[in-house]
C-alpha cells in the first residue's frame, strides 16, 4: 500500500498558548496517491494552508507523521529537509521568495542550477511564456506585479519537476486566461508526468480541475467529493458550512 506520494498520519497542528491557542489541524490522516490533483477547500482560518506547510516540510506539526514517499518527514533536520525541498517537492505559496536581484529567467533557473542541472532553455521559454510572462524574462521582481511574481514562482516549481507540488491559491491573483493557463500547467503536472499536485482554493471552478476535493473545517477534514463540478463544489461550500 505504498501508492502514496504523501500521507499524513494523525497530524495536529497547535499554534500559541493557554488563552490564544489555536488549533489549526486536529489529527488529520489523508493521503495522497501518486499522480493524482487533490484540491483542498474550507473556510478561511480551516487550516489549509497549514495542512500544505506541514505535509511540504515548511512547518513541523506537533504530532503525528507526514510520509513522503514513505519516508517520516517530521523526524528529518534541516539539511535533509532542504534536500527534500530541492529534489523531490515544489512549493507555489503567496512567499514568493524570488531573489530580488535577479531577473524572471533567472529566477526560474535558479533551483535547477543549484541542483547541479543545466534547464533546457525551450522549457524555461515554454513556461514563461505559458504563465504569461512573454517579453518580461530580464525583469527583476521589484519591476513585476504581484501577479506577475507569483506567474514567475509558479514557472520555477514546474520547471524542476518534482514528484509533489504544493500550491497555496496558486491562481487567487490572476486573471481569468493566466489562471486557466496554470490550472492546465497543473493537470499536464499530472496527467503527462504523473506528478503529484495538492492545491488550496477559494474558487470551485479552479477546484474542479482535480480529480478530488477535500474540505476542511476547524482543523478537521469534514468532506471528500471525487471528480465534482463546479455547482457540486459551490453547493457544498454553501451548505453546512
Ligand atoms: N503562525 C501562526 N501563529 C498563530 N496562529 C496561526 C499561525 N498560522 C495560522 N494560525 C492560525 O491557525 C488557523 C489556521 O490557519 P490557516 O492559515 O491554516 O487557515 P486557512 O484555512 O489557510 O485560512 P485562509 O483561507 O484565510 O488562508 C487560523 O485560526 C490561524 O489564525
Amino acid at each position: 500500500m505504498d501508492d502514496h506520494a504523501v500521507l499524513l498520519e494523525g497530524v495536529t497542528r497547535t499554534y500559541g498558548k493557554g488563552a490564544t491557542e489555536v488549533a489549526a489541524l486536529r489529527q488529520v490522516s489523508v493521503g495522497f496517491r501518486r499522480g493524482s490533483f487533490t484540491a483542498v477547500m474550507g473556510p478561511s482560518g480551516s487550516g489549509k494552508s497549514t495542512l500544505l506547510q506541514c505535509a511540504s516540510g515548511l512547518d513541523r506539526p506537533d504530532a503525528g507523521a507526514v510520509r513522503v514517499a514513505g519516508r517520516d518527514i517530521t523526524r528529518f533536520g534541516e539539511k535533509e529537509l532542504a534536500t527534500l525541498r530541492r529534489d523531490q517537492v515544489g512549493v507555489i505559496f503567496q512567499a514568493f521568495n524570488l531573489v530580488p536581484s535577479l531577473t524572471a529567467w533567472q529566477n526560474v533557473i535558479l533551483p535547477s542550477r543549484l541542483a547541479g542541472r543545466r534547464p533546457d532553455p525551450a522549457r524555461v521559454r515554454e513556461l514563461l511564456n505559458r504563465v504569461g510572462l512573454a517579453g518580461r524574462e530580464g525583469h527583476r521582481p521589484a519591476q513585476l506585479s504581484g501577479g506577475q511574481q507569483q506567474r514567475v514562482a509558479i514557472a520555477r516549481a514546474l520547471l524542476g519537476r518534482p514528484e509533489v507540488l504544493f500550491a497555496d491559491e496558486p491562481t487567487g491573483a490572476l486573471d481569468r486566461g493566466t489562471g486557466h493557463e496554470v490550472l492546465a500547467l497543473l493537470r499536464e503536472a499530472v496527467d503527462a508526468f504523473g506528478q503529484t499536485v495538492v492545491m488550496v482554493t477559494h474558487d470551485p471552478e479552479a477546484a474542479a480541475r482535480a480529480d478530488s476535493v477535500l474540505f476542511l473545517t476547524d482543523g478537521r477534514i469534514v468532506d471528500v467529493l471525487y471528480r465534482p463540478s463546479a455547482e457540486q463544489i459551490g453547493a457544498r461550500l454553501g451548505g453546512r458550512r
